[in-house]
C-alpha cells in the first residue's frame, strides 16, 4: 500500500493485487489474436479483436456499439470491410463527469523469425516483463483502464465518473474513417464528454512516470519506379537498361544528409521558432541519455546534447525510410533486376507544419531530383496516410487530476514530456469535441513498441491499473470542486 493513499485507495489497490494473475489471462488471450492491421489478410483477426473487447466492455455493464467503418480499397482493386471500432458507455449520473478513454487493438506486425526470443503472440513472463505483440502497444494499458473499471464493480464501489471508450482497430494504418466518425458523433456520443484520456506512449524513462503534452504528426510517402512488365535477368539485361531501384535508391539518397537534416527544400520554413523560454524547458527535463542509447541499442546518436536529443524527438521534423516493397529481400542471392520497386518513407510532423505543403514540396523534390537522372522509367509518389502533430494546454483539471494520482501511487511528481510518435486521435479530438485531452502513459521506456521483443513490465501494468483507479476518485473529486466553485461564483 501506499502511504499517501486513502482506506479506499488501500481497499482497491489491494484487489489489483490479488486478481493480478486473472488480469494476466486476459492479457493472454487478447495478446494471442494477431490483430495485425498492417496486413489486409488479418483484417478478420483485428474484427475479432474487436468482438472480443466489446464483449469485455458488456460484461462489465456497459452499452456497447460496434460502429461500422465502411470499406478500403486494396492495391488490386478488391475493396476490404474495416474493423469495427468500439463505442462504449457506462454510467449516465449528470452529477459525476464523464472520461471518455481511447485505445486502440490493433498491433504492427510481428513474426517470431524477425529476432522475437519468444512468440510474438504468446505472452510469455520473464524477469518481471510480460512479452507480446501488443502488450505495450497497446493492448495492456486498454486493459488497465478496463481492470481499474472493473475493480469498482467487483468491490461493489460506487463509480466516480460516468465511463466512454472508444477503442479502435486502425490505429497502426492512421485510423482511416475515425475524423469522418468523430464529427458525425460530435453532437450525440461526445456531447457530454468532459475529459478524453490517451494511454498510448511510453515513459522517458524507466523509473520515473510521465503525462504527455504533445505529440508529433507524421505523413508517409509511396514512391514508386516502374521500368517494364516483368522482372529481368541481371546477366542479359544488367548493364543496358536504367534500373527502377537503382533510381529508387538514388532518390531515397536524396533525402536526409549525414547528420540527420531533412535535405527537401523549404521543409522547415513552418516549424514553430524556439524560444528561449521553451529551450529552458528542455534543460529542465530529467533524461538519461546513456540509458536511452542502451534502450535503443545503438552505440552514438546524431546529437550528443540532452537538449538537442530531446527537441530532435520531440520538436523537430524527423525523416525515416520503411522499406522498399518489391525488392528481393529473401536471404541468399536472386540474380533479378526488380522491375517495379516502391520506396516507403515517412516524415514526422511538428506545429506549425502544413501536410498539404509538405505534401508539395516532397512531390517536387523527389521529381526534380528524377528528372536530372535522364531515366525513362516512370516515377509515381503517392500519400497512403498524415495525421497532424498535437499539443496540450496542461494547466487544466485532467493534468492536475493526473499529478495527484500519480504522487499517491508513486510518491512522485511525473516527467512532463512530449512524444516523437504520432496518435492521429490527439489533434482530431481537440479540433472535432474542442474537450480537453491528455495522454497518460503508463510504460517504462524500453517497451519496444513496434521492435522486436515488446514487453509491458508487471509493475506497469498493475501500477498502472491502480494509477487509473486513482485517476478516476482525484478527477471525480477535482470535477466536483470546480462545480461547487462554480455554483457559489452564480449565487453570490
Ligand atoms: N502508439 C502509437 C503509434 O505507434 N502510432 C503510429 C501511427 C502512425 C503514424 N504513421 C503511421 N502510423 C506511429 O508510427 O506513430
Ligand atoms: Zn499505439
Ligand atoms: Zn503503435
Amino acid at each position: 500500500s501506499s502511504s499517501s493513499a486513502s482506506g479506499l485507495e488501500n481497499q482497491i489497490f489491494q484487489y489489483i493485487d490479488l486478481h493480478q494473475n486473472e488480469f494476466i489471462k486476459i492479457l493472454k488471450e487478447w495478446v494471442a489474436v494477431e490483430s495485425d492491421s498492417v496486413q489486409p489478410r488479418l483484417t478478420q483477426e483485428v474484427t475479432r479483436m474487436m468482438e472480443i473487447a466489446a464483449a469485455r466492455l458488456q460484461a462489465l455493464g456497459a452499452t456497447v456499439e460496434l460502429a461500422q467503418l465502411g470499406t478500403s480499397q486494396l492495391p488490386d482493386g478488391q475493396s476490404l470491410l474495416l474493423p469495427p471500432l468500439i463505442l462504449a458507455e457506462l454510467g449516465k449520473d449528470p452529477q459525476k463527469p464523464t472520461v471518455c478513454f481511447y485505445g486502440h487493438l490493433d498491433v504492427q506486425p510481428a513474426k517470431k523469425e524477425d529476432g522475437w526470443e519468444t512468440d510474438p503472440y504468446t505472452l510469455t513472463e520473464s524477469d518481471g516483463n510480460l512479452y507480446g505483440r501488443g502488450a505495450s502497444d497497446n493492448k495492456g494499458p486498454v486493459l488497465a483502464w478496463i481492470n481499474a473499471v472493473e475493480t469498482f464493480k467487483a468491490l461493489k464501489l460506487d463509480m466516480p465518473v460516468n465511463f466512454k471508450f472508444i477503442i479502435e482497430g486502425l490505429e497502426e494504418v492512421g485510423s482511416p474513417g475515425l475524423e469522418k466518425l468523430i464529427k458525425d458523433k460530435n453532437q450525440l456520443f461526445f456531447s457530454d464528454v468532459d475529459y478524453i484520456v490517451i494511454s498510448d506512449n511510453l515513459w522517458l524513462s524507466n523509473r520515473k512516470p510521465a503525462l504527455t503534452y504533445g505529440t508529433r504528426g507524421s505523413i508517409c510517402f509511396f514512391v514508386e519506379v516502374q521500368g517494364g512488365e516483368r522482372d529481368l535477368h541481371s546477366g542479359t539485361f544488367g548493364g543496358i537498361i536504367h534500373e527502377p531501384i537503382t533510381d529508387l535508391i538514388a532518390l531515397l539518397d536524396s533525402l536526409v544528409d549525414i547528420s540527420g537534416r531533412i535535405l527537401i527544400p523549404g521543409i522547415y520554413d513552418d516549424v514553430s521558432i524556439l524560444t528561449e523560454e521553451e529551450k529552458k524547458l528542455y534543460e529542465s527535463v530529467e533524461f538519461d541519455v546513456e540509458g536511452h542509447k542502451n534502450i535503443s541499442g545503438v552505440k552514438k546518436f546524431l546529437y550528443d546534447n540532452k537538449e538537442e536529443i530531446l527537441m530532435n524527438m520531440w520538436r523537430y521534423p524527423s525523416l525515416s525510410i520503411h522499406g522498399i516493397e518489391g525488392a528481393f529481400h529473401e536471404p541468399g542471392i536472386k540474380t533479378v533486376i526488380p522491375i517495379r520497386v516502391i520506396g516507403k518513407f515517412s516524415i514526422r510532423l511538428v506545429p506549425h507544419m502544413n501536410i498539404s505543403i509538405v505534401e508539395h514540396q516532397v512531390k517536387q523534390y523527389l521529381e526534380d531530383i528524377f528528372s536530372k537522372r535522364s531515366s525513362p522509367n516512370k516515377l509515381m509518389v503517392s500519400v497512403p496516410l498524415s495525421a497532424v502533430p498535437w499539443l496540450a494546454d496542461i494547466n487544466n483539471t485532467l493534468y492536475t487530476a493526473a499529478k495527484g494520482a500519480i504522487k499517491t501511487v508513486f510518491g512522485q511528481d511525473p516527467d512532463m514530456i512530449r512524444d516523437g510518435s504520432t496518435i492521429p486521435i490527439a489533434r482530431m479530438f481537440q479540433n472535432i469535441t474542442k474537450k480537453s485531452v491528455m495522454m497518460f502513459p503508463i510504460g517504462d521506456a524500453d517497451a519496444g513498441e513496434h521492435s522486436q521483443n515488446e514487453k509491458i513490465s508487471r509493475s506497469n501494468y498493475f501500477q498502472g491499473t491502480k494509477l487509473f483507479a486513482t485517476f478516476f476518485l482525484e478527477i471525480a473529486k477535482l470535477h466536483e470542486q470546480l462545480q461547487e466553485a462554480s455554483t457559489m461564483k452564480t449565487t453570490n
